[in-house]
């Protein structure tokens, strides 16, 4: 009798943020190899791709070129626009901006859109957004759907944050969300992603991010996920 195993990748941008992962992994599931792991009917392969989109871009590119996952989540920690919703909780991302590619034109940013170089709507877009329509997902986590602005730069004036917020509307900031979406989009590969807000998108104030908090959460819903998927829960 032929069994299939669903291949499942969970990507994040620092080990950091999916430590608590890897440990029920440890314990719970069988150990293929570094990186891989198997948990009832999920092989589960574990990529750590890098701060920024850049790396995480390229790390995923590489990766997907010698693996096609079934199911691709990407978990990360992430900056929230919002005051009404309180660090620690989550969201999955259902659109996100690329809000720092562009061009600068005197005291005006301009995107990729704006300029021309890019038209609404070439594929992955929809729109100017990289957006996720959760069709064909295995299992779909009952969160609070998000906007979320990929940067290069994290946010930290007054002015970049009314910029951001008037132009993409934007729920969350993160700096690897967008080249998610873009490279998932791009080879048709159901995706998630996850985010737990760790700090506020403000003047930089380190001391007031919940870092461990987030990381909990995140981690939590993780690990609730991959018992579903694997028929475990
Ligand atoms: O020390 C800093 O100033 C600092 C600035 C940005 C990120 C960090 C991190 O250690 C976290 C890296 C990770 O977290 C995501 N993240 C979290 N909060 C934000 C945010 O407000 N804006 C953008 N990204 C954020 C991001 O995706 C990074 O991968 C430290």
């Amino acid at each position: 009798m032929y069994f299939y195993r669903m291949k499942l990748l969970v990507t994040a941008a620092t080990t950091l943020e999916v430590q608590p992962f890897l440990h029920f992994l440890d314990r719970e599931s069988h150990t293929v190899s570094a990186h891989q792991y198997r948990l009832a009917n999920c092989d589960i392969q574990i990529l750590v791709a890098g701060i920024g989109m850049m790396p995480f871009a390229y790390h995923l590119g590489r990766h997907l070129a010698s693996h096609r996952p079934d199911f691709a989540v990407q978990a990360g920690i992430a900056g929230s626009f919002r005051r009404d919703w309180e660090l620690g909780s989550l969201v999955m991302v259902d659109r996100e901006y690329l809000a720092d590619l562009g061009a600068e034109d005197n005291e005006q940013f301009k995107d990729l859109f704006d300029i021309q170089l890019w038209q609404p709507s070439q594929p992955p877009f929809t729109g100017t957004a990289l957006v996720n329509t959760f069709a064909g997902l295995p299992y779909v986590p009952q969160l609070p759907k998000a906007t979320s602005a990929s940067v290069n730069m994290v946010s930290g004036s007054t002015q970049t944050i009314t910029r951001l917020e008037s132009k993409y509307m934007p729920d969350i900031e993160s700096m690897e969300g967008a080249a998610f979406h873009y490279a998932c989009l791009s080879e048709k590969i159901p995706f998630l992603q996850i985010r737990s807000l760790s700090n506020y998108v403000e003047i930089r104030d380190k001391s007031k991010w919940n870092i461990p908090l987030s990381v909990k959460t995140l981690n939590e819903e993780l690990i609730s996920i991959v018992k579903s998927l694997a028929s475990l829960s």
